[in-house]
């Protein structure tokens, strides 16, 4: 298969991606993947370093309110279309493939102009702007909540999952913790804030820090690449804790994952399928400043079935972060009815029900 694929600006949009062409090369190791990112997205340090062909086009998001700026915006639009239009010519795909993100827009659109199969993949429960718009013009839509469903064409629509599950559902814990300067044998909490890190959730774990290093856990404190320096700033001179190492990315979450014993966290949509394939029970602060608050449900459909806890970000505080993980974390019996009902949410095999779908979309 030749798959042209792109998702990009955020790591939500971009692992889904990667775990399908995963499961692609797995499948069909023959087949030749060219995935279209921007310059500025997270994708471009993280797709070339996967050894995956890769490249950008210039591209920039609408304003919500009526701007100037949107002109350009829309002139940028046309002249990616543009691009891409030429990439496809150049590549040649069988399939091309939209994991959300402005940048998959134009890819998707200028495809589907082509008459090439396209497929995109809608990773919340609330479907985002791009995936809205491409939807009209695309082949079939994979989805990851049944409630994406009504907002899409219906004949289009397959529930496959979130495939960055199937990347981790097949992992088992290890000692990748010792890397970190943890003790693998010992039980672990992962804070962080979705890709690009969450500034409350980090301003609320280094404020419990205090209490946290005299804890019998120990905590991997994810703070996000943008804000490592300031908290790095804020805490020199002070002593953090054996059982605390803060870092501001982790490059192979899948391989860590497994070890933790739970996860305080944003509840971005790619997060909550990791979570529910390995059945990590979590406590989910969603992001209140996205789309529709589209957060919020992703967690509440994980809150409403026992799987997780909600914090909201307003109730969020150092104190009341502390009184939520320590709870979680002293009472293993809870832990294991949350990772439970976790699991019995998760969708392993959605890199390959996600493939089926390419490959019907070819031989049509
Ligand atoms: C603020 C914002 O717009 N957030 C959106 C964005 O979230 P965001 O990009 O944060 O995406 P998710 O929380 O869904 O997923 C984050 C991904 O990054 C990985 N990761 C994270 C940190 C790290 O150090 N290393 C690492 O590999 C996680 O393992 C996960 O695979 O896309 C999601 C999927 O469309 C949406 O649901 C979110 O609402």
């Amino acid at each position: 298969m030749r798959l042209m694929i792109s998702g990009g600006g955020t790591g939500g949009h971009i692992y889904p991606a990667l775990a399908l062409i995963e499961a692609l090369k797995e499948k069909n190791p023959d087949s030749e993947v060219l995935y279209v990112g921007t310059e500025k997205g997270l994708e471009s340090r993280i797709v070339p370093d996967q050894g995956i062909a890769f490249k950008t086009i210039r591209i920039q998001g609408f304003k919500r309110s009526l701007s100037l700026q949107n002109f350009k915006t829309i002139g940028l639009f046309i002249k990616s279309v543009a691009d891409a239009h030429k990439m496809i010519k150049d590549f040649h795909p069988d399939v091309v493939v939209g994991t959300g993100g402005y940048v998959s827009g134009a890819v998707v659109f200028a495809a589907s102009l082509q008459g090439i199969p396209t497929v995109i993949h809608e990773q919340n429960s609330v479907v985002g702007v791009t995936n809205k718009f491409l939807s009209y013009f695309v082949t079939k839509i994979g989805i990851s909540f049944e409630d994406a469903r009504a907002q899409f064409p219906a004949k289009k629509v397959v529930f496959t999952g979130n495939p960055r599950a199937t990347q981790v559902a097949s992992m088992k814990p290890n000692d990748a913790l010792s890397k970190y300067g943890l003790k693998p044998d010992q039980p672990t909490l992962l804070i962080f804030g979705g890709s690009r890190g969450a500034e409350r959730i980090n301003s609320a774990t280094v404020a419990a820090l205090p209490e946290l290093k005299k804890r019998d856990y120990q905590v991997l404190f994810v703070t996000g690449r943008v804000h490592f320096q300031k908290i790095s700033d804020d805490l020199r001179g002070q002593e953090i804790g054996q059982n605390i190492v803060i870092r501001p990315y982790i490059k192979q979450m899948p391989e860590l994952l497994p070890n933790f014993q739970a996860i305080l966290g944003r509840a971005g949509a790619t997060s909550i399928a990791e979570i529910t394939a390995l059945g990590i029970p979590s406590i989910l602060v969603p992001s209140p400043y996205v789309t529709n608050d589209h957060q919020t449900k992703n967690a509440k459909s994980l809150v409403n079935n026992g799987a997780a806890e909600l914090l909201t970000e307003a109730d969020l505080t150092g104190a009341s972060l502390l009184e939520k993980v320590d709870a979680l974390m002293t009472d293993g019996k809870k832990r294991q009815k949350m990772s439970v009902a976790a699991k019995a949410m998760g969708r392993p095999r959605a890199a390959f029900d996600l493939l089926n779908v390419l490959q019907t979309v070819i031989k049509k």
